[in-house]
């Protein structure tokens, strides 16, 4: 990692970025009465903990929890006097969660899973106004009403975060092996992601999308790097970890906890010491509503042998751990594998949102679906180590097309690019020179008396594209 960090290029102008609608549609309307009831004495709870410093944020997020729990159609005094007469039975608020011993003692039966390493978030300004929209998604809404719900919900995540431009040139990864010489995991992958945008790393598996990015969050292995990555044309630095989120493939989180546990000893843990413990409980409840999963908040994570939230409930747990802490960058290593498209689009919209907060944020994704795709801002095509395609992922089909490969039959993108950097031209059509060196293998496997088909490498794909590229300037 030394040498990438030495030597930061200069960065051009950043490109501009962002797009996208944010998703969330409002579930008030669904929400069962006795649900709205528990989130409203339980805010109202909130509030009477509150100091009167920050009173007039507070009030505006009691009132966040009176209007969702108003959906289930409660009037606001009505309200009043049900949170009254529900306030002395409370027994899931924060402050309970957090002192109960009956928590703490699930708290320690299970392993410790959280990854507390940065405390960089700036707390928000005192009297600012939280979303009282509740309009977060949640797993029965349909993509039609995810987009609806995008132009509708309002964001939280306002407080500002220092934009970070990022910038990866020539980036080699080695291992070195017992015997023979260095295993080449990367070779040479350049791109750059500005704030604002969403970068997919995409590829078949073992390609090295999990590697580049971890190499990208400052978390490379033990090999050898080589290359340039720089932040804001900075190299890497403690002070950058702090604004650094990173959701692994498969986070540890308490199988025993429930979602506002998680997030309120999350918050409590990660959160600087400028915060008051009031405001870190806060803040997980903002993150609760803001990844729409109130209706869950009570409910165990759970695990392989308890049953818990649904799976795309536990992801978006893992990317509010991360997003808590208010990260300038954003890494998530497949946050949609075992998801249903839908479930997985949400996760992408997600994304999104958090990338118009002005964020910069950057993903791994094994096969998106074609309303997936064209989420992304930008993408980058990896097969086996090389680099196939950066750039706009909405331009990547149209280049492929440029330079000789079509799909010969309708095709999702996703699957058309994967199909590429697997060296499988089945229903594709491939440049003269790809087919002629297929050819030219197959007649030699033939002669040889093989009975395998020869298939074009990625590098082959590669090379071609280098050659058709030359060509073409
Ligand atoms: N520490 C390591 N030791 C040995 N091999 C490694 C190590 N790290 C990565 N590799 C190898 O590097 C290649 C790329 O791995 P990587 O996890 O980055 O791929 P990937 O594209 O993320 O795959 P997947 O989609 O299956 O997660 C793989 O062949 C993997 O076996």
């Amino acid at each position: 990692m030394e040498s990438i960090m030495e030597k930061p290029v200069a960065v051009d102008a950043a490109a501009g970025g962002g797009g996208g609608g944010g998703a969330g549609r409002t579930r008030s309307d669904q929400l069962a009465p006795s649900q709205s009831l528990s989130r409203t004495a339980s805010a109202e709870t909130v509030l009477s903990n509150a100091d009167t410093t920050s009173l007039s944020r507070k009030s505006s997020f009691g009132r966040k929890r009176t209007a969702s729990a108003g959906g289930g159609g409660g009037g606001g005094g009505g309200n009043r006097h049900i949170r009254k007469s529900r306030s002395a039975q409370l027994k899931v608020d924060v402050e309970d969660l957090v002192s109960s011993s009956a928590a703490l003692s699930r708290a320690s039966s299970a392993s410790l899973g959280f990854s507390f390493t940065f405390t960089g978030f700036t707390p928000p300004p005192q009297g600012m106004h939280y979303s009282a929209d509740p309009t977060t998604f949640s797993d029965d809404d349909s993509p039609m009403d995810i987009e609806a719900g995008a132009r509708r919900r309002k964001k939280l995540m306002t407080e500002p975060t220092l934009p970070i431009y990022l910038k990866f040139t020539e980036v080699k990864y080695r291992l070195s092996a017992k015997k023979g010489s260095p295993r080449e995991i990367l070779g040479g992958i350049s791109g750059s992601v500005s704030p604002g945008e969403v970068l997919a790393l995409m590829g078949p598996s073992g390609s090295g999308k999990t590697t580049l990015l971890s190499i990208l969050g400052g978390r490379a292995g033990g090999g050898a790097v080589e290359g340039c990555v720089s932040y804001n044309d900075e190299p890497y630095s403690k002070s950058l970890k702090r604004r650094i989120g990173f959701v692994t493939q498969d986070d540890v989180l308490f199988t025993h906890l429930t979602v506002k546990e998680t997030l309120t000893y999350a918050a409590l843990l990660r959160l600087p010491r400028t915060m008051t413990r009031q405001q870190k409980k806060e803040r997980a409840m903002d993150i609760i509503y803001e990844l729409g999963l109130e209706r869950c908040q009570d409910t165990m994570i759970g695990g392989s042998f308890v049953r818990g939230v649904s799976g795309g409930e536990r992801k978006r747990v893992c990317i509010g751990n991360e997003i808590l802490i208010n990260p300038s960058l954003l890494f998530l290593d497949e946050p949609t594998s075992g998801l249903d498209s839908t479930t997985a689009l949400r996760i992408v919209q997600l994304l999104h949102d958090i990338a118009e907060d002005g964020k910069t944020v950057i993903t791994t994704i094994h096969q998106p679906s074609s309303r997936l795709f064209h989420k992304f801002d930008k993408l980058i095509l990896l097969g086996k180590g090389s680099l196939l395609y950066f750039g706009k992922a909405s331009e990547a089909m149209p280049y492929f097309q440029s330079i000789g490969c079509t799909p010969l039959i309708a095709m999702n993108p996703a699957e058309f690019l994967l199909d590429l950097a697997n060296g499988n031209t089945n229903d594709v059509s491939v440049p003269s020179e790809l087919d002629d060196k297929v050819h030219m293998e197959n007649h030699t496997l033939e002669n040889n008396n093989s009975k395998n088909d020869y298939r074009p490498s990625a590098q082959d794909v590669h090379e071609v594209k280098h050659e058709i590229n030359v060509l073409m300037l």
